[in-house]
């Protein structure tokens, strides 16, 4: 695990710090392409507190597997994963971040940068970690990331039945007070995979609904692009 993006856990190639490229941090959601070279790209940061699977949920996300063995994640590391939402290809990108402290506090002002979605982990076996989300509700808020930012909240190691701490009562008020999606995850458990996909696909597809309203309609006429009314909303959303 590493501040920058060399990590043997990468999928693909990604920007070489955390430094992005100008079209990331220039708008809060890029816009729809106009053309087909031009690939959007969502981050989405993956926060909580240390030893939660932060790092594992994204490796399975990204990676298809359950990593052998994690060591706690020093500043953040980047991984990507190309996704094809109603015809359009939208690249994932997961800023995995650590939780310890010592590790992410260079790194905060970076995490929260024109970040267009937040997934909150807690460890169902826990409740220290389901207790501060708190704490980093308060941070991410402090950031001042817009209310519009959908935000996510994921109880992982739900294959640890026996050692349960938070029960899905715990989980429900705590998502809806704060109006949230929720999911409980295993990055372990192969077969909650598709819960995992879930997560950020069903980001994705929102991120790209957001914006798909405003600009559905793009035409071009006479060279020049016009927004017209969106004039339906159905959608082909593999979610
Ligand atoms: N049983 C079980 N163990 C898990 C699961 N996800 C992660 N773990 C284990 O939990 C430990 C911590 O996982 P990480 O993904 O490294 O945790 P993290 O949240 O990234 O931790 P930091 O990088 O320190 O913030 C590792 O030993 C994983 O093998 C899960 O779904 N089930
Ligand atoms: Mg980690």
């Amino acid at each position: 695990s590493s501040l920058l993006p060399s990590s043997p856990l990468l999928s693909s190639p990604l920007p070489s710090s955390p430094r992005l490229s100008p079209p990331l941090l220039s708008s809060p959601l890029p816009s729809p392409p106009l053309s087909s070279t031009h690939t959007r790209i969502f981050k989405i940061i993956v926060i909580g507190d240390s030893n939660v699977g932060k790092t594992c949920l994204t490796f399975r996300f990204t990676g298809g597997s359950f990593p052998d063995k994690t060591e706690a994640t020093i500043g953040v590391d980047f991984r990507e994963k190309a996704v094809e939402i109603e015809g359009e290809t939208i690249k994932v990108q997961v800023w995995d971040t650590a939780g310890q402290e010592r590790f992410r506090k260079s790194m905060v002002e970076h995490y929260y940068r024109n970040v267009h979605a937040v997934v909150f982990v807690y460890d169902v076996t826990k409740m220290a970690s389901f207790r501060n989300l708190q704490t980093w509700i308060e941070e991410c808020n402090g950031h001042r990331v817009s209310a519009s930012v959908p935000r996510v909240l994921v109880g992982n190691k739900c294959d640890l039945m026996d050692h349960i701490q938070v029960g899905i009562l715990h989980m429900y008020t705590f998502a809806d007070a704060h109006n949230m999606l929720l999911f409980e995850t295993s990055a372990k458990d192969p077969r909650e995979s598709q819960n995992v996909d879930s997560i950020f696909m069903s980001l994705a597809c929102r991120l790209k609904a957001q914006k798909s309203l405003l600009y559905r309609d793009v035409e071009r006429e006479d060279g020049r692009v016009r927004l017209t009314q969106a004039t339906e909303t159905k959608s082909n959303c593999p979610c």
